[in-house]
């Protein structure tokens, strides 16, 4: 698409958001800014993304038949999924009968299951991974284990942000973390994987994009996870000139496979010069959040260029930057943000408040960003920055 159009006219260019929160959000906005008509479909009303689109629609994505008629009732030209746990098979359908799926139906279809993606990469692309099986029973779950050993990661083969995900370092452990990972799934119980715990130096997030006139890279985002879920991420990490190449060509590779166009966060665990393959999110990442204020375009830029076969001739980065989220636990449909004074009165920190409509326990409200003279000021400037918010239920 070189031409885009009026929204709400017969001319407008329209992309159709499979899941609309902070991610979402931003990929929206930046969407807004071109003229877009942007539709957003989520499970709950008044999800972040849907504040500031044209039109929602409230369903479960996991029902294929409510998915199929809302897109044949808004005739997307792109769907553009923002989440994993959606009815992939029908957008396989739709994509055949001649609906675009961003980056493809079968990307989505692939890493929307971790036995999927780790199957492709290991087993068919031979990347370097984590040692790896999958069990579908308590007892098959048990001998994976054994032939694992310990210690081991367990997850739900779908799921994200950690949930269902446990580490087993004794025997103790083992069947905690098959119930935890029953309970934690997106699409109910089911099937897990059993990694070997990777000893890595350091993990980062590879934003890779996927344009019209080729594949660009960002620089590397290092990250800390908590419990399988993002707590802070920063850009650049440093790298030895041999681990970064390694880890463009793995990104390179597993994107090639996966196919399309869009922006990719491949997730890597870097030992020396070594790098494994974790995992790769057809779509932005939590961890490249800090690119809202790193890049001349962030990763939701990128992603709104890409999928609109715009060009991206120079991605800029602008140094030393970090991001830390804002993880309340509480229980309320008013939340407040307070101290904000406080929390954006140092020079080159910026927030994002997602306005996601309720809490019910521990849930990612919003993010805070900086810029710094080193990676080590950036993070604490920005960990400074979210823990001055004051959060009140
Ligand atoms: N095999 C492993 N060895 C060591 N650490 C691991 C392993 N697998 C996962 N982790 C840790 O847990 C984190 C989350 O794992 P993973 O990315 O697979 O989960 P996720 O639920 O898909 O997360 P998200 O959706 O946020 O990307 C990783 O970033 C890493 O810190
Ligand atoms: N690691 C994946 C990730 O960060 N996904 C982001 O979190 C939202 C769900 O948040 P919620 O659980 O608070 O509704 C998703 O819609 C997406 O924006
Ligand atoms: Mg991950």
């Amino acid at each position: 698409m070189t031409t885009l159009g009026t929204p709400l006219s017969a001319t407008a260019t329209r992309v159709l958001m499979c899941g609309g929160g902070e991610l979402g959000k931003e990929v929206v906005i930046e969407l807004q800014r071109l003229g877009v008509e942007v539709i957003v479909v989520d499970r709950y009303p008044n999800s972040p993304a849907m504040q500031v689109a044209h039109r929602a629609h409230v369903i479960s994505m996991l029902d294929g038949a409510a998915l199929r008629a809302v897109i044949e009732q808004e005739q997307p030209h792109l769907i553009v999924p923002e989440i994993e746990a959606i009815a992939t098979d029908t957008l396989a359908e739709l994509e055949r009968e001649g609906f675009t799926v961003v980056p493809t139906a079968r990307a989505t279809q692939l890493t929307m299951n971790r036995e999927g993606i780790r199957r492709l990469a290991a087993e068919e692309l031979g990347l370097a991974t984590s040692p790896y099986r999958f069990a579908g029973t308590q007892e098959e779950f048990r001998a994976a284990v054994a032939e694992i050993g310990l210690p081991c990661v367990v997850k739900p083969i779908m799921s994200s942000s950690g949930k269902g995900q446990s580490t087993v370092k004794t025997e103790a452990d083992i069947d905690a973390a098959w119930h935890y990972a029953q309970e934690g799934g997106r699409a109910g119980g089911g099937r897990v994987i059993v990694e070997g715990f990777v000893q890595f130096d350091y993990e980062i997030t590879l934003l890779t994009v996927r344009h019209a006139a080729g594949t660009g890279f960002c620089a590397p985002i290092g990250h800390v996870q908590v419990d399988g879920d993002y707590r802070e991420s920063w850009q650049p990490q440093a790298m030895s000139p041999a681990a970064l190449a390694a880890a463009e060509a793995m990104a390179e590779k597993v994107t090639s496979a996966l196919g399309g166009r869009g922006l990719f966060g491949v997730e890597l665990f870097i030992r020396g010069d070594e790098v494994l393959f974790s995992e790769v999110s057809p779509r932005p990442h939590d961890t490249g959040m800090v690119t809202l204020i790193s890049q001349n375009l962030s990763e939701f830029a990128l992603h709104a260029r890409a999928i609109l076969g715009l060009p991206i001739p120079a991605i800029r980065q602008y140094g030393p930057a970090a991001s830390a989220v804002i993880l309340p636990e509480g229980n309320s449909t008013q939340t407040t943000f307070g101290n904000l004074s406080v929390a954006l009165a140092e020079p080159d920190t910026e927030l994002r408040l997602f306005g996601k409509p309720e809490i019910n326990g521990r849930r990612r409200m919003g993010v805070a960003l900086s810029l710094a003279d080193g990676i080590d000021a950036a993070r604490e400037k920005a960990r400074r920055t979210a823990a001055a918010v004051k959060v009140a239920f």
